[in-house]
């Protein structure tokens, strides 16, 4: 039986690649393991999907990458150590990495004991776990045209993000119940990221009594960050981070405000759901979610606010205009051609470990 090894971490952008690969790698008969840190949100979200989960000792997880990441060496040489155990171990055909600080020993522990990896950028710039690991990847994937020319022309390999296929397969009516909401009022959804976003929270909550005579609003504001006092509002409900329910909550909504997390919007995209999107600046960050952002703006999908326009009339008056005129976000959705990504991805992988001298 083939053995791959799935690793990546830290925020669910990490993660959630890897869930929408695990249908069609069970399919080609891989016998699936995942590697990642001790308590990252990836320990939870890969063991539900009963997958085998292995932690090791990582850097301090930060919501970006910094070099203050690498303060902690000895945490990284205790999870490389760590990982060239579980290499010997497993002994893998193949390791797949879609980055975070996690996947950085990983994927040197493998390239040590020869085994091929294939690492995968969804942004537009390669991260700092991705660059990091790029003399020791096989391949390295990547979500947009522009990014090709980061990478060493012999390993890039232009795939798409693979989006989980389950959901494209939500149900309006099941989500209307769960949120308690009626069928008279078009429905917002807030996405701050998979960690949730204060500044995002914020801005909505500050606009709540002029957006609730217009719409009902669905508010993932991430872990921590739910606001009791709002409990109970009519029309208006609020998760730290929801799963399998996820599907049913995209379908029942008609626009979307999200951070520009280059996962989320590819998802927003494949399910044509005109945003407004609100990328995390370059204070806080690489600037990474701007460029992932302007680049959807600039092919008609959506809006874009940057943090310092963030006033309470321009957030209002944009969502307002953004469902005002969904249609023609819709038709330049409609026009984009779709990456069949997990196949693409999938294909590579089988090709380099049937190239494998193993
Ligand atoms: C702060 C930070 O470091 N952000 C980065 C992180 O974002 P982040 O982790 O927020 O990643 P994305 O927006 O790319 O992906 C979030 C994923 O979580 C899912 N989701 C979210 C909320 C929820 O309640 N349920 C749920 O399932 C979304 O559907 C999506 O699949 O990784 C992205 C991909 O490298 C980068 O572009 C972002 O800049």
């Amino acid at each position: 039986m083939k053995r791959i090894i799935l690793t990546g971490g830290g925020t669910a952008g990490h993660v959630t690649p890897n869930i929408a690969l695990l249908p069609r790698l069970k399919e080609l008969g891989y016998d699936i393991h995942y590697i990642g840190s001790y308590e990252g949100i990836e320990k939870k979200l890969i063991e539900e999907m009963q997958i085998p989960y292995y932690g090791i000792s990582s850097g301090k997880l930060r919501r970006y990458f910094d070099l203050k990441n690498f303060s902690d060496p000895f945490k990284v040489l205790k999870g490389y150590a760590e990982a060239r155990r579980l290499m010997k171990k497993l002994k893998p055909d193949i390791v797949f990495s879609k980055g975070g600080f996690v996947a950085v020993p990983v994927v040197m522990a493998a390239n040590r004991a020869h085994i091929p990896v294939i690492c995968h950028e969804s942004d537009m710039t390669p991260g700092l776990a991705n660059k990091l690991t790029a003399p020791f990847a096989t391949r390295i994937c990547c979500n947009f045209p522009e990014t090709v020319k980061y990478l060493p022309a012999e390993k890039a390999v232009l795939t798409g993000s693979p989006i989980r296929q389950e959901l494209k397969s939500g149900n309006k009516d099941v989500a209307r119940v769960f949120c308690g909401f009626t069928s008279d009022k078009p429905v917002l959804l807030i996405i701050g990221g998979s960690l949730g976003s204060a500044n995002v929270n914020a801005a909505i909550r500050g606009i709540l009594p002029q957006l609730l005579p217009d719409f009902q609003v669905i508010h993932l504001c991430g872990k921590g960050k739910l606001d009791p006092s709002l409990n109970g509002t009519e029309g208006y409900v609020q998760f730290e981070y929801i799963k399998k329910e996820l599907a049913d909550l995209f379908a029942l909504s008609d626009i979307v405000v999200s951070r520009a997390g280059a996962n989320a919007i590819c998802e927003l995209l494949e399910l044509r759901k005109p945003a407004l999107l609100i990328p995390l600046g370059s204070n806080a960050s690489r600037g990474d979610q701007i460029l992932n952002a302007e680049s959807f703006r600039s092919q008609g999908f959506c809006e874009v606010l940057t943090e310092d326009d963030l006033t309470p009339d321009r957030l209002l008056s944009t969502i307002h205009s953004l469902y005002d005129n969904r249609d023609t976000y819709i038709q330049s959705m409609e026009k984009s051609q779709l990456s069949n990504a997990i196949s693409s991805i999938t294909d590579l992988i089988e090709s380099c470990v049937n190239k494998s001298p193993k």
